[in-house]
């Protein structure tokens, strides 16, 4: 008989890789019920663990921990409130749920004496939280950065290297498992922007609301972005990035040209990539799969085994003003003349307009640039700040930022 029962909600792309990396060790915890949503779904377990009632794993008093995988961030949140008041664990990869709600979760946490750990929710397989929390927890961090999002970074490897067309790329990350339900919330950048909250917390112990970090995806990159790219031996990846110097925090997602001398060139597919830069260790790198079954699986299995050994994080709390309103030096790609104004940029370095095409490359306040591409499909914006060399293109000279 183990000694921890689990109540699962979702049984979808991370729930199955939950049950099978559990099955395949041998643990004190074991699942006793999967709350699921569609009764005309065909499952792989047996229907006696099969609910389609959340009370009835939430009023379960055998069930300690509560795993909740299901792709809806509200119901998941009503989930995991439930379930801390009711002084059961929790284990979640809901980054949206975490992300936009963590204030109010840390708060539970501490009312009622109950642990929420969610590892598998930011970077699949990567431990970053557990290791920002834990091994970093006395290094002075001082940029943290890189590829948070695994369907953005297939759908670009595709581009790039097989020359598949984006709508193809997007269904081949969704038939995989990696994309959300909403796949707006990745290829828009907003999953990475999620995760790159909670990572504030727990490398800072910054509270940044999401809606604060500026976002931009790759959901307008066109051919000739890529072609743009290729040409001077560059690739586009969607970054995440934070700085803090211990007294403002700059934050921003979005598409980046970078050089086959960033180490993040080489993160291909569903691979995530995390670069700390603190004051002792100087740059380290962590790279693993970032979405996908068996790797979120055994993140979040992970978190199950911490929650038996009493592993809480600490939620330590720093001030901070933010620096959100930089300029950056940015590549817009545009239809037509008339889906940009010039005037909004603060320098040009190099412009090209052709009869049904054109881009410039210059200086421009980010609250600008989000007004230039809100709700347009013909504008594409990706950043020039994302190498950490100087490179010399022919005709231009990009300064890149470390
Ligand atoms: N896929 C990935 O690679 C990763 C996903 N995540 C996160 O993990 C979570 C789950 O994602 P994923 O497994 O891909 O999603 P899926 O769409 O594959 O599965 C979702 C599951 O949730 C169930 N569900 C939805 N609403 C409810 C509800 N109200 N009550 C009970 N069950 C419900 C669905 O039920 P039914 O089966 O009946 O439809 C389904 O089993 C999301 O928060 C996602 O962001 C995190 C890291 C990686
Ligand atoms: N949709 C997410 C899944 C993991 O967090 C991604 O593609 O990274």
């Amino acid at each position: 008989m183990s000694k921890y029962k689990i109540g699962l909600f979702g049984f979808g792309c991370v729930g199955q890789g939950l049950y099978k990396t559990l099955s395949e060790n041998d643990t004190d915890a074991e699942i006793v019920k999967v709350c699921v949503k569609r009764k005309e779904k065909e499952r792989s377990i047996d229907t006696d663990k099969i609910t389609y009632d959340a009370t009835e794993i939430l009023n379960n008093e055998n069930i300690n921990i509560i795993v909740e995988l299901i792709d809806d961030a509200t119901a998941a949140l009503e989930i995991v409130r439930a379930a801390l008041k009711k002084g059961k664990a929790v284990v979640s990869a809901n980054k949206k749920m975490v992300a936009e709600n963590l204030d109010e979760l840390i708060e539970l946490q501490k009312q009622h004496n109950t642990p929420l750990l969610y590892e598998g929710a930011v970077c699949g397989s990567i431990p970053i939280i557990r290791n920002l929390e834990d091994y970093y927890s006395s290094e002075h961090i001082e940029e943290i950065k890189g590829i948070f999002n695994g369907s953005s970074n297939y759908i670009l490897t595709k581009l790039f290297q097989e020359g598949k067309s984006y709508e193809e790329a997007l269904h081949e990350a969704q038939v995989n498992g990696f994309a959300e339900t909403d796949p707006t919330l990745d290829v828009g950048g907003f999953d990475p922007k999620f995760k790159l909250s909670i990572i504030l917390q727990h490398a800072f112990g910054l509270r940044q609301h999401p809606e604060k970090i500026f976002n931009w995806g790759i959901q307008n990159i066109t051919e000739r972005d890529i072609a743009f790219a290729k040409e001077r031996n560059l690739k586009i990846k969607l970054l995440a990035k934070a700085n803090f110097d211990g007294k403002v925090l700059s934050t921003l997602v979005a598409p980046h040209f970078i050089d086959e001398h960033n180490p993040l060139y080489h993160v291909e597919n569903e691979f995530n990539c995390v670069l700390i830069n603190g004051k002792y260790a100087n740059n380290q790198t962590m790279i693993g799969k970032g979405a996908g079954s068996l790797p979120t699986g055994l993140a979040v299995l992970s978190d199950v085994i911490a929650l038996t050994q009493d592993y809480t994080y600490r939620y330590k709390s720093t001030d901070f003003t933010s620096g959100d309103s930089q300029t950056a030096e940015v590549y817009l790609s545009f239809n037509g003349i008339d889906d940009i104004d010039k005037n909004a940029f603060r320098s040009i370095s190099e412009s090209y307009t052709g009869s049904d095409h054109g881009y410039i490359i210059g200086k421009i306040n980010l609250g600008t640039l989000q007004q230039l591409l809100n709700g347009s499909d013909r504008v594409n914006a990706i950043f020039t700040s994302g190498n950490q060399t100087e490179i010399e293109i022919p005709n231009m000279t990009y300064s890149y930022a470390n």
